[in-house]
């Protein structure tokens, strides 16, 4: 007879047995609790040098991450890691576009030049309400004037230039670093329905809009945020392992990222380890994350190199056939589990990439040893995840794709998936769609809230606090049976609701 401790497995022991296990195969058993819910505190390190209030990342792919998704992610705490299947100029401009919001907000403002033809801005229902217009005729430039497009509609002479028609009054412009309370006194006290936000020098580089106000106002409160050095949203980009991504690189250290992402379904490659030491030779500075990995070996051959984060899954991504296709990854909490374990005795923090579909999965993840989620589904129907809305059967859904997908491959980066020789593509991902889920500054909060009941159940008041349960074996737990699985979710009911919050 063992001592009570024996009820359930420890961690190492569940963890060896030769099974691949994923989330729903573990279920941990609860422990005691002596705090509150709200004391229970989720801030965590992406990498070695970028700290985060909550532990969620937003995944580097074209369905997920442009600058909305990237700089609402940061107002949250966590992090957007923009994706890269797109030409470097264009991926270097959503990484300025994100960090030049101070808010964030949905609005794409637009900036044109004095002589642009007024018609050309406005003729059209997909055309903007307001027209901003500075000396370049870009962002980051001093501000001449306005044009509204109700204005535009009860101009008799359409032909005009915009310079011959614009506003310019004064006061349209507060400083950047006006937090939403102040903008919003300001917009108050000004009667307007916008305004602009300028940088130090005088340059205008965005707005924000009464709506934009009202509705960010409407969900949970912000705290302060990921906030880098520079006084602004902190974002990481992801780039691959080829001499090209070299220069890629360089573009995009100028456009201010705090974290680069080498993407790769597996990263224990000469490639990668190449090209983490070219950037921590080139780029000190830069914390650098590699992966993905799965094994132990992979992880402490990416730790020698030099990572200071590691990123984990192999084939457990919603849209993922990896395993199908290859034979070849690991269930996801045995490979959150392994790495995380010898990760910690370097100090690297790593990074739990794919298969999270509710907090059940997030808290599984982070006790396991994470100290941060990666998401794709989970926020692929947010309204900051690129592309439109569409309906199918009646469901209002937003597509979401595999990065490996055919049609992501050939969306202009077949070098990269397809070696500079290899003639023939073979997919390693789908195309889809997810369900609209509204704004991820509504529902990520909630999900942190249930995060934090799971962490409570635990007695864990914090990441490090599970991670020490864990180790000492104090965390207890064991695998589900099928049956188990099933009575864990809702079952034997004839219709049933299910709304979390
Ligand atoms: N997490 C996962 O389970 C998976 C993720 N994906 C995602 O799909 C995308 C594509 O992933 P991969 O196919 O792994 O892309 P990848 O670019 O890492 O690899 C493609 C192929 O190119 C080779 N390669 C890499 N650098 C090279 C260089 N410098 N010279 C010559 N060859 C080089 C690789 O060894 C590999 O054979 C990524 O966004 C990845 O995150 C794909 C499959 C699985
Ligand atoms: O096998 C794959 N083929 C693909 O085409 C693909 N695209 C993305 N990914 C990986 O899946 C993660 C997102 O997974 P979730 O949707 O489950 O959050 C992402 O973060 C990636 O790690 C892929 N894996
Ligand atoms: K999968």
């Amino acid at each position: 007879m063992g001592s009570l401790l024996d009820d359930g497995f420890g961690a190492e022991r569940l963890f060896n047995q030769g099974y691949s296990y994923t989330y729903d195969d573990v279920i941990f058993l609860p422990h005691y609790i002596d705090f509150p819910t709200d004391a229970v505190q989720l801030s965590t390190r992406l990498s070695r040098n970028i700290p985060l209030s909550i532990p969620c990342v937003s995944s580097p792919m074209d369905t997920v991450t442009e600058s909305h998704m990237a700089a609402a992610m940061a107002a949250l705490g966590g992090i957007g890691i923009v994706h890269y299947n797109l030409p470097t100029p264009d991926q270097a401009l959503l990484v300025r576009s994100a960090k030049s919001r101070r808010v964030p907000l949905l609005s794409n403002p637009v900036f044109r030049g004095p002589h642009s033809r007024i018609a050309d801005e406005f003729d059209g229902d997909d055309k903007p309400p307001l027209v901003l217009v500075t000396e370049s005729g870009g962002n980051g430039s001093k501000l001449l004037g306005y044009v509204l497009k109700s204005d535009w509609q009860g101009l008799g002479d359409k032909e005009v230039k915009l310079v011959d028609y614009m506003r310019s009054d004064s006061g349209v412009c507060v400083p950047w670093s006006y937090d939403l309370e102040k903008i919003d006194s300001c917009l108050d006290s000004q009667g307007r329905d916008f305004v602009g936000l300028e940088e130090e020098g005088g340059e205008v580089v965005d707005v924000v809009t009464r709506e934009d106000v009202e509705r960010v106002k409407s969900y949970p409160k912000l705290g302060k945020g990921t906030v880098g050095p520079d006084g602004r949203w902190m974002v990481g980009a992801a780039v691959g392992t080829r001499e090209s991504d070299k220069e890629r690189l360089e573009h995009l250290v100028k456009a201010g990222i705090n974290v680069v992402v080498l993407d790769s379904s597996q990263g224990n490659s000469i490639y990668q380890i190449e090209m983490i030491k070219y950037v921590k030779r080139t780029y000190p500075e830069l914390d650098v994350v590699g992966g993905n990995v799965v094994t132990m070996s992979q992880a402490q051959n990416l730790i020698q190199a030099g990572v200071d984060g590691l990123r984990v899954g192999m084939g457990s991504g919603s849209i993922c056939t990896t395993q199908e296709v290859c034979a070849v990854g690991r269930g996801q909490a045995t490979a959150v589990y392994k790495v995380a374990t010898i990760a910690a005795q370097s100090g690297v923090p790593v990074i739990a990439d794919g298969g999270i579909s509710n907090s059940g999965h997030i808290v599984k993840a982070l006790v396991l040893g994470a100290s941060t989620v990666m998401m794709g589904s989970f926020l692929a129907g947010s309204t900051e995840a690129p592309g439109a809305y569409e309906y199918q059967n009646g469901r209002r859904v937003k597509k979401y794709r595999g990065m490996g997908s055919l049609e992501a491959m050939t969306k202009g980066s077949d070098q990269r998936y397809l070696g500079d020789t290899a003639k023939l593509k073979i997919a390693q991902g789908v195309v889809g769609a997810v369900a609209d889920k509204g704004s991820i500054l509504k529902f990520v909060p909630y999900t942190m809230q249930a995060v934090k009941q799971g962490f409570q159940d635990l007695g864990a008041s914090s990441l490090e606090s599970a991670h020490n349960l864990l180790r000492s074996s104090t965390l207890r737990l064991e695998a589900r049976t099928g049956a188990a699985q099933v009575e864990g979710g809702v079952h034997g009911l004839v219709s049933y609701v299910k709304k979390s919050f």
